[in-house]
């Protein structure tokens, strides 16, 4: 068929993102369980994958990344996920909130309120089309904060304030995060008074950065089977408050343009 010189319209790459991220660990197990031998998993970034996206999409042309929902590409393009029959990336899981243990005695308002924060795809898709579309992180979280003020109240409701006291909150350059992680801390300060600094690392560095003490919580925690790895590696030296986003999913995303529907069409 048309496309079955589809890995030589895209060089036989996939574009990736960080290195670190699970979903990359889950896409070389993909190569390997479908056989796809003379594929290559190209590493970058979110930004640089999704710069790639926008160009070939422009253009369009065929491309192949790495994707994950919620991400704000699905409203921007016309994308689907390439079906996933072998199972690779595994089923629909969650993100969770994770922070160090000790935090629920030195922080007990931010621990009460992480353990809280609970929030739906389509309530962080908003924070996340608004940073695509040009808007600061901490702009577009602020008028999600405001806008909705209900939900943001249930987090803190009865919370004392905690003035001045330090938080740092890890998290990777994922955009899911970006959003997520900047919501948190415009609520910790605007409404319970910490000052609040966002670290910007690598996966491993961010679970290495809890589980040592160095940060104090992050909301990036894919699992079960995402970080998986990070999870066992730093067992019993976190803390896991449990999800704050359900209905992820990852996988192989293509434009809606290209032919192919499965993994398999990429042998
Ligand atoms: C890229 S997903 C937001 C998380 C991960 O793959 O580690």
């Amino acid at each position: 068929a048309s496309d079955a010189s589809v890995g030589d319209q895209v060089k036989h790459e996939i574009i990736g993102i960080d290195p670190g991220a699970g979903l990359m660990k889950q896409t070389a197990q993909a190569l390997k369980d479908y056989d796809l031998k003379d594929w290559k998993l190209v590493e970058g970034s979110s930004a640089a994958m999704t710069a790639a996206l926008d160009k070939a999409y422009k253009a369009k042309k065929p491309i192949i990344v790495t994707g994950w929902t919620p991400h704000w590409m699905f409203a921007k393009y016309d994308l689907k996920y390439l079906s996933d029959p072998k199972g690779s990336y595994g089923q629909d899981e969650q993100i969770h909130t994770v922070v160090r243990t000790g935090l629920s005695k030195d922080a007990p308002s931010a621990y009460a309120m992480l353990d809280r924060f609970e929030w739906t795809p389509e309530e962080m898709a908003v924070v996340m089309s608004a940073v695509a579309d040009g808007k600061k992180p901490e702009e577009a979280a602020a008028a999600w904060v405001k806008d909705n003020a209900a939900k943001v109240d249930a987090w803190v409701k009865d919370l004392a304030q905690d003035n001045g006291k330090k938080l740092k909150l890890a998290y990777v350059a994922w955009d899911s995060e970006i959003a997520s992680t900047n919501v948190v801390k415009t609520v910790l300060e605007q409404k319970l008074g910490y000052t609040v600094e966002m670290l910007q690392v690598e996966a491993g560095p961010m679970w290495a950065g809890i589980a040592d003490g160095s940060a104090d919580a992050m909301v990036a925690a894919w699992l079960p089977t995402t970080h998986q790895d990070y999870l066992e590696k730093y067992k019993g030296k976190f803390e896991d408050l449990g999800p704050n986003l359900n209905g992820t999913k990852l996988g192989l995303v293509v434009p809606s343009y290209m032919t192919i529907a499965s993994i398999e069409d990429l042998k």
